[in-house]
């Protein structure tokens, strides 16, 4: 394993400019030559910045611990093998809310580059988690052997997100996975969530009533919290402005067939300690891809594969 401070070229295409990956303790940094970059904390594998067209595309809380003492407020945590507050009597228990993938310390398994040209110039950065890396309390509130490898690949097109999940052991598992992405906006009110129409939602500021969603390009007005279910993963959810109507953000999914909107509005920021400033509500949307409102279950030797690919300014 690559654990150089000193950013390396990556890749050998004749003499076109190259990726630089730089491994630091605790996080791991990419760059194109177009000026595309990614940062990636090995605690959590969270993204916590991808800069595109010379902009941060990702909320990231002034108040995030990035010392590895909590979950990172911002960027893209990792949630799995649980989505939110886990259910009573079931194998995830007792186990945190979102599980144990956002707040363990993942291994960075290397890098890759593809380099058939400029334009499609991408860095792959692979990290992985099994059973032996977490915490005793984990291991004993979750004790399947697993193997994950969380993929982020940077693009000048875009910023791809994808985890390969294997059951290593001898008793299937059950998990549900969300790439909880912390999309930065200029202004949540000129912000509208578009392709959710006629889909079935569950509201979780609502009692977890379920709704069938009418906008066509949804306004966020007070808080939201919402599980958006059973979606085409390929028609991308798009954010896009309403005062010149155009697409800030696509995301299109693999295999993850629900996606949760969310914004904590005024008194949830206000009520949230890592979150900062209490007004950055109105700097960012979450726009989470996943596969929460069932379970996925991994029998003895099964893999199971699921991503994101987001583009940003289309
Ligand atoms: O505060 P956290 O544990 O990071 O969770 C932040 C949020 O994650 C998801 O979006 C859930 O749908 C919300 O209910 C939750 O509040």
């Amino acid at each position: 394993m690559d654990r150089s401070n000193k950013p390396s070229a990556i890749g050998v295409s004749g003499s076109l400019p190259q990726p630089s990956v730089s491994v630091k303790d605790t996080t791991i940094e990419a760059s194109l030559p177009s000026g595309e970059s990614v940062t990636v904390y090995l605690y959590g594998a969270t993204v916590t910045s991808w800069k595109a067209n010379g902009q941060e595309q990702l909320f990231l809380s002034e108040k995030a611990h990035l010392d590895g003492s909590k979950p990172i407020r911002g960027g893209i945590p990792l949630v799995f093998p649980v989505f939110g507050p886990p259910p009573q009597n079931h194998a995830t228990s007792t186990l945190p809310q979102h599980g144990f993938a956002r707040n363990s310390t993942w291994e960075f398994l290397g890098k890759s580059s593809s380099d058939s040209g400029p334009s499609d110039l991408a860095v792959k950065l692979d990290f992985g988690l099994t059973h032996n890396m977490l915490s005793e309390e984990f291991r004993k509130a979750w004790p399947y052997e697993f193997g994950l490898v969380y993929s982020v690949t940077l693009s000048k097109d875009g910023l791809a997100t994808s985890l390969h999940v294997t059951n290593e052991g001898k008793q299937n598992f059950e998990f549900q996975v969300l790439m909880h992405t912390y999309l930065k906006v200029a202004d949540i009110s000129d912000i509208r969530v578009k392709n959710l129409e006629s889909k079935t939602y569950v509201d979780k500021v609502r009692n977890a009533t379920s709704h069938t969603e009418a906008s066509n390009a949804l306004p966020i007005t007070e808080e939201v919290d919402r599980v958006y279910q059973d979606l085409n993963p390929e028609k991308p959810i798009v954010v896009s402005s309403a005062s010149d109507g155009k697409p800030l953000f696509s995301i299109t999914r693999e295999a993850l067939t629900d996606v949760v909107v969310w914004n904590p509005w005024i008194e949830k920021a206000k009520g949230m300690a890592d979150f900062s400033p209490d007004d950055a509500y109105k700097n960012m949307i979450c726009v989470e891809a996943g596969s929460v409102s069932a379970w996925q279950t991994l029998e003895a030797g099964d893999s199971w594969e699921g991503g994101q690919s987001i583009k940003s300014r289309l």
